[in-house]
């Protein structure tokens, strides 16, 4: 699914209106009729006082549209107008007018914190003060109204996006943002749902498809794509009856050090889940018993140290090399990445202290192999392109980096993203869970599994991450987020691939009769 700028989706609105000969107001009407749509749903003609909180744009007219329905379906409403400036857009007023119609009064005019209503915990709140219009950060008694809008017990439907937060842009004033408990967003999500300074403030969405321009839509370059189990299935490959393990690749899967070994172990068994058709592990001598009794399937090879990497030497031939995880960041072990880096060719997923290593060598950096995966979480990412103002200045470092270094970088997080150049791939599995030790390790196995199996280093990283967070999904369901362990999450990766695949389940009749 594409995710939009709040400029691609108003030019959408234009074009819409322009070749489909139905008007702005049209539009609002059928954006603000699917909002209301939604809430009946859910309602069913409880009388529990719905407190609209309509702004003066067109945010605030979907907000009046929603508003005369659920009068004509007989609710409790109450409408406010946050009447911030005299400026009010022309399908606002032809809304505010009809609202006035049926009710025979005007909806009540909002223009001090005197004019704030009391608002029990059973009401329903719906935030519909901005939209993507906004444009600098609210103030004065409009920041004191949202503010008092988050105080409230109320649940807090947003229509679009919660008012105060810009659609792509960082947050105006994190302090001016209404606390969504559901967002419903017009045809795509947007952005600033994704990142970390903002995510929080819509934690559920659902999209309401206005029927904008679908020729538009399909050819305008988006933002990001949003990676969900439709797209991610689209990826996989499937196995051949007459194959054999060598081909689906060799990994090589360069980790550990003394006290450290776990990494090399949980990262040699997720390329081996993760369908890699040989795993041998490169790993300080101190580690020989440890993974050969861990994982006899992976065959060994041991450094001349016992307790780090020094060089890594007499290693087979293979498709893709995972390195980094738990090696340290000893001289030697620098040293041994610019040799295996300019001496050894395979497609390569450097993650962890490889990652430290690199941001501490401007020369190991040049030597980074063209088409690399990097997979770095915040702490090593802030090592390696340096510390950032907020989240989009985050992503334009990360992919000038990608540009400079031809690679593909992994920003890992909530919603981990994949950067390469100017495209961004925002993964959607995955949970709080899965914020724990050897995480990472598993998820650089399985990048090189893929890459060994044939999958190009982007496609690679986009649906290893998507199987991680679904395998580590699947875990969750069984063992609550507290109880995830990495090694779960490996030893899941095949019901991930069962899941993946599965076709998905026709709603039930009975089902379809509660809504
Ligand atoms: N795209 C689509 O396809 C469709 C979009 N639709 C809907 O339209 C919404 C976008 O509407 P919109 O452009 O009228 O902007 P919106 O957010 O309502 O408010 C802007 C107003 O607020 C003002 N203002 C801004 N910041 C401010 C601040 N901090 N403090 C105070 N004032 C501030 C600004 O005024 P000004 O900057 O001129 O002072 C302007 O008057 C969109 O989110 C969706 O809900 C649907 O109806 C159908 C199809
Ligand atoms: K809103």
């Amino acid at each position: 699914m594409k995710v939009f700028s709040a400029e691609q989706l108003q030019q959408a609105d234009k074009v819409t209106t322009e070749k489909h000969n139905i008007s702005s107001l049209d539009l609002m009407e059928r954006a603000g009729t699917q909002i209301f749509n939604w809430l009946h749903q859910r309602m069913q003609g409880a009388q529990v006082p719905v407190h609209i909180f309509c702004g003066i744009g067109n945010n605030g007219g979907d907000g009046l549209v929603l508003g005369r329905h659920l009068i004509e379906h007989g609710y409790v409403v109450h409408i406010y107008i946050a009447n911030f400036t005299d400026k009010r857009s022309k399908c606002f007023l032809i809304n505010y007018d009809r609202v006035k119609e049926i009710t025979k009064k005007w909806p009540i005019l909002m223009t001090s914190e005197a004019d704030f209503p009391e608002i029990h915990p059973d009401d329903v709140i719906i935030d519909a003060i901005f939209g993507i219009g906004l444009n600098r950060a609210p103030e004065g008694w409009v920041k004191k109204l949202i503010q008092y809008l988050n105080e409230q017990k109320a649940f807090r439907l947003s229509i679009d996006i919660p008012s105060g937060l810009h659609a792509n842009k960082p947050v105006a004033d994190m302090e001016a943002v209404i606390m969504a408990n559901h967002t419903l967003t017009f045809q795509a999500p947007k952005l600033a749902f994704f990142l970390p300074d903002s995510g929080d403030f819509a934690p559920y969405f659902e999209i309401i498809d206005i029927g904008l321009d679908p020729e538009f839509l399909h050819n305008t370059v988006p933002l990001a794509h949003l990676i969900s189990k439709q797209e991610a299935r689209q990826f996989y490959k499937q196995r051949k009856k007459y194959s054999h393990k060598g081909d689906y690749g060799h990994v090589l899967v360069v980790g550990g050090s003394y006290g450290k070994m776990g990494a090399a172990v949980l990262s040699s068994k997720a390329a081996y889940r993760a369908g890699a058709g040989l795993v041998t592990s490169f790993i300080p001598k101190c580690g020989y018993d440890i993974i050969q009794t861990a994982l006899p399937e992976v065959m060994a090879i041991t450094d001349a140290y016992d307790h780090l990497i020094s060089e890594v030497d007499d290693i087979p031939e293979v498709e893709a090399i995972a390195v980094g995880m738990g090696i340290g960041t000893n001289e030697r072990t620098v040293n041994a990445l610019k040799k295996l880096f300019s001496e050894t060719k395979a497609s390569y997923v450097i993650d962890a202290d490889a990652i430290n290593c690199i941001a501490l060598d401007k020369d190991l950096k040049k030597l980074i192999p063209p088409q690399s995966v990097l997979t770095p979480h915040p702490g090593e990412l802030k090592r390696l392109v340096g510390d950032w103002k907020d989240d989009y200045d985050k992503l334009e470092k990360v992919k000038e980096f990608t540009r400079k270094y031809k690679c593909i970088l992994l920003i890992k997080g909530a919603n981990s993203i994949t950067v390469h150049e100017d495209k961004l791939y925002i993964n959607t599995s995955g949970n709080p869970g899965m914020a724990t030790g050897g995480s990472g390790d598993v998820l650089s196995g399985m990048i090189a599994a893929l890459l060994a199996q044939g999958y190009d280093p982007l496609l690679a990283t986009v649906f290893a991450t998507y199987l991680h967070g679904l395998a580590g999904n699947i875990v969750s369901q069984s063992n609550s987020f507290e109880a995830v362990m990495a090694g779960d999450v490996a030893d899941h990766i095949g019901k991930a691939y069962l899941s993946l695949l599965e076709p998905d389940q026709p709603v039930q009749q009975d089902e379809n009769d509660q809504k």
